[in-house]
């Protein structure tokens, strides 16, 4: 399949005097990816992302916007970006379609199509039954979907969103991610988060930052994967001696948890199977399978903890 390359990041890095906020980041974006950009505070998203959006020059590396160097030719490159800073740009005086056609014109949309920018953009983001109201009267999660349409109204090849669920409640936090999965289907976007459950409803790729570096880069598949523990936890009616689950391919370590409960640990093949068949024929009553997961938030905990470590040795 052949993936249309959006972004291409090579060798980022930022200094501050002598800080290294952003050290040897590389990555690509193509078109129907919804990126999860992910680290704890300081890690170097913000930085990144504002090189991204040409608001700060790297101490080193490139950036391509569709094949257009941003260092080089940032009126072009910027044509294909749409940005949402974590705090919206937003001019409370004014009304949604007032402050949309006002961006439009910043974003150097030809006059005869600015009415057209703007319906489309507000309409994607569902905002026309609040069209002539004053932005300050807005609730907080439609003050960020007019966030998100200023970002997408000159129709960007890219969107990118810092923090873009940040202040809302939970009804609004589901609106702004399926919007954003919706915008996913016709744009690439990034999104730059700390919430980890943010990346995994929305995202189908995931970086993990990490004082400037990149920790951990895959699909959401190969994260899924990660989170995929080599544990099981099974339950009995009649339970066995813990010497018989013991005996199991593969099965390095039982726990007994109480009330027929055991958690079995294992490397190579899920014993499963084995283990289900065993179950039935020696009338064992078997009430439970789960397999266990690790959750998102032990894998960024190991990979920050394990980088800060090895950079302590
Ligand atoms: N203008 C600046 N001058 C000096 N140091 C800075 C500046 N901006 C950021 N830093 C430092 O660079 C590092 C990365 O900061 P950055 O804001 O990119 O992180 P972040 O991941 O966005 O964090 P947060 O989630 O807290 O916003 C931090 O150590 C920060 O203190």
């Amino acid at each position: 399949m052949n993936r249309e390359i959006l972004i291409q990041a090579e060798h980022l890095h930022r200094y501050y005097g002598p800080i290294c906020a952003v050290r040897d980041v590389s990555f690509e974006l193509a078109k129907g990816d919804v990126l999860g950009f992910l680290g704890p505070n300081g890690a170097g998203k913000s930085t990144t992302m504002q090189m991204l959006t040409g608001t700060l020059a790297p101490s080193a590396g490139t950036i391509r916007v569709q094949g257009i160097d941003l260092l080089d030719h940032p009126k072009r490159a910027k044509r294909e970006l749409g940005y949402l800073p974590e705090q919206p740009p937003l001019y409370r005086e004014l009304t949604v379609d007032e402050y949309l056609t006002y961006c439009a014109r910043l974003r150097r949309v030809a006059g005869r199509e600015v009415r057209a920018a703007v319906e489309r953009s507000r309409s994607r983001c569902g905002l026309n039954e609040v069209r002539r109201r004053l932005i300050a009267n807005l609730s907080k999660g439609y003050q960020q979907r007019v966030g998100i349409a200023q970002a997408i109204l000159h129709n960007p090849a890219v969107v990118i969103l810092d923090e873009p669920t940040v202040g809302l409640d939970p009804i609004q936090i589901r609106e702004i991610r399926g919007l954003i999965r919706e915008l996913g289907e016709s744009h690439g976007i990034i999104l730059s988060t700390h919430i980890l459950p943010e990346v995994q409803g929305t995202c189908n790729r995931v970086q993990i930052i990490h004082r400037g570096r990149l920790v951990f880069a895959d699909s959401m598949q190969g994260l899924e994967s990660h989170l995929q523990a080599q544990a099981c936890i099974v339950a009995f009616r009649q339970p066995p001696a813990i010497e018989a689950l013991q005996q199991f391919a593969g099965v390095e370590e039982v726990t007994e948890l109480g009330d027929g409960r055991f958690r079995l640990r294992y490397t190579g093949d899920n014993p499963a199977e084995a283990l289900t068949e065993r179950a039935v024929n020696a009338g064992w009553g078997l009430l439970e399978l789960i397999p266990e997961r690790r959750t998102l938030e032990q894998i960024f905990v190991e990979l920050t903890s394990r980088d800060a470590a090895e950079e302590a040795a």
